[in-house]
């Protein structure tokens, strides 16, 4: 596999202030980096001002934005468009993350649409899938990530799904301390690639960069890294310090 994609998800975290402070540190500590490939993904109204000062510092490191929608342009009050997101610099999007599946209402159908959309504008989607408490212990993981993987990546076609990022993220590990074992994660990772495997063949499925989110720390991120089908993190509320997520992007490295 290739360098480890490290992305932050700060959700609804940081003011324009605070997320512009953030990653001018960020930049300094990570500067001469080298071994993995790192995104953070504010909310919208930082991107730009995140944006262009990784531009103007020459970081190394992409921005995401964590949501958009499918159509190009149109009256969808408080939507945000595939290009206006490329416009600002926008290189990643993150698509059907479970708290947009939990709380707005987001379906496989409409992740599906957006994945289209962002294929089409050149952004990258980090397309997140993950069985809530109730379904691992009913033992159903599987049935609902093969689910989720199909309708989700629906239509594209091998070429398309090369340029996919997957984010395996159980519901029940998210923000709750309680990660997933690194031979858990790897075992549905695993799973996922098989099924990229059956959708878009062999040279797809090993382009795709499949990672691991929920309650990654310091701690856990270079076992988790080691694994063979884990190729990168989506951490969340430990990328909001930038001591928690230097540590985690240095240990996937040596991970
Ligand atoms: O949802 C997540 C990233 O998208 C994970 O969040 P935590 O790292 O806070 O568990």
């Amino acid at each position: 596999m290739g360098e480890p994609l490290i992305a932050g998800n700060w959700k609804m975290f940081k003011t324009v202030g605070e997320a512009v402070d953030f990653v001018r540190e960020l930049a300094y500590r990570v500067s001469g980096l080298h071994g993995v490939e790192m995104v953070v993904c504010p909310p919208f109204t930082a991107l730009a001002a995140v944006s262009g000062l990784l531009r103007d510092l020459g970081a190394g490191i992409a921005v995401g934005a964590q949501n958009m929608y499918w159509e190009n342009e149109g009256a969808y009050t408080g939507e945000v468009a595939p290009g206006m997101l490329k416009e600002i610099g926008c290189r990643y999007v993150i698509l059907g993350h479970s708290e947009r599946r939990q709380y707005f209402g987001e379906t496989d159908v409409m992740v599906n649409k957006k994945v289209h959309a962002a294929l089409a504008h050149d952004l990258m989607p980090i397309v997140c899938v993950g069985e809530r408490l109730e379904e691992r212990e009913s033992g159903t993981t599987e049935a609902v990530v093969r689910k989720q993987v199909e309708g989700s990546l629906a239509g594209l076609s091998a070429v398309q799904a090369a340029k996919l990022v997957v984010a395996y993220e159980p519901v029940w590990a998210i923000g709750t301390g309680r990660t997933a074992s690194a031979s858990d994660a790897q075992q549905v990772n695993e799973f996922i690639r098989g099924l990229l495997r059956s959708l878009f063949g062999e040279v797809a499925a090993q382009a795709v960069r499949i990672q691991y989110g929920g309650s990654v720390k310091p701690g856990n991120a270079a076992e988790l890294m080691a694994q063979p089908d884990i190729d990168g993190a989506l951490v969340g509320g430990a990328s909001l310090e930038v001591d928690s997520f230097t540590d985690i992007i240095k240990n996937a490295v040596a991970g």
